[in-house]
């Protein structure tokens, strides 16, 4: 059994919500069921980049996070694309029985049983601004599935008023989930650099929003490899 990879790469910090700063390796899964407007990920999305997505055993996936990691023992963050229309159950067995502890993010559309083995479940359900619609229904099922993670959050990008007021119902509809709130970044070309003033405005006006609204609820965090790195790719 062969898993489709768009990258690993590591290790850097995790940049977003509950493990920010965490050093990291990314192992970046082909393919996902959504098409966000703002996709900072494309090239993992894309079938038009699916010539660049390597089928890779467990084993092979494994050997490569120990050699970015040295073998020691770090977080691994599974990603895409949409990591859970795949199986990543063998891996995390193989990398947790190895002291490794293992992240997942996932919008929230597919679950799976091995969301209850992960150290950290970041459900990132979809506001208006990207197009997609959240099915609510395959949502509870993903939470249900990651109950015994050891840790899961809800993560919600807002680019403007109309995804603020959709994170509050979304936050309501599952209010046990710690929540963070990020900035959208608009600028998402890999070829061309973000506008560092442009975020900071965008975390600001986040900021302020919720605090005038005396909406203390959810953690507000920028991109931070965005903030360091711009849209570069493998870091
Ligand atoms: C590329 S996605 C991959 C995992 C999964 N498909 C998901 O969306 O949760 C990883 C994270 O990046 C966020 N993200 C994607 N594009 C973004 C953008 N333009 N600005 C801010 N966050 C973005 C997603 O919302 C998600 O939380
Ligand atoms: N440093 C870093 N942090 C991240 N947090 C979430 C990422 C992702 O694309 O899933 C990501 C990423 O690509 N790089
Ligand atoms: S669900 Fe995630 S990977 Fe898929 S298109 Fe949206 S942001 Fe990109
Ligand atoms: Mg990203």
């Amino acid at each position: 059994m062969t898993l489709r990879i768009a990258e690993i790469f590591g290790p850097t910090i995790q940049g977003e919500g509950a493990l920010i700063g965490e050093p990291t390796v990314f192992v970046r899964a082909g393919g996902c069921d959504y098409r966000c407007s703002w996709c900072d990920s494309l090239h993992a999305v894309d079938s038009a980049y699916r010539h660049t997505w390597t089928p890779m055993s467990d084993a092979e996936i494994w050997d490569e996070v120990l050699r970015l990691s040295g073998g020691q023992a770090l977080t691994v963050s599974l990603s895409g694309g949409n990591p859970a229309i795949q199986d990543f159950a063998p891996l995390i067995a193989r990398g947790r029985a190895a002291g490794y502890r293992f992240a997942c993010e996932t919008q929230g559309s597919v679950s799976r049983p091995w969301f209850g083995d992960l150290d950290t479940l970041v459900l990132s359900p979809k506001p208006p601004s990207s197009g997609e619609s959240v099915d609510w229904a395959a949502f509870a099922a993903c939470v249900k599935a990651g109950q015994t993670a050891r840790q899961m959050v809800m993560k919600i990008v807002i680019f403007d008023e109309a995804d603020y007021d959709w994170a509050k119902d979304a936050h309501a509809r599952h209010p046990d989930l710690p929540l963070y709130l990020q900035p959208g970044n608009p600028d998402v070309d890999p070829e061309s650099p973000v506008d560092p003033q442009d975020l900071a405005d965008r975390l600001e006006w986040l900021t302020e929003r919720a605090m005038t609204d005396g909406w203390f609820t959810p953690r507000i965090l920028p991109q931070l490899h965005v903030l360091i790195w711009g849209n570069k790719r493998g870091v």
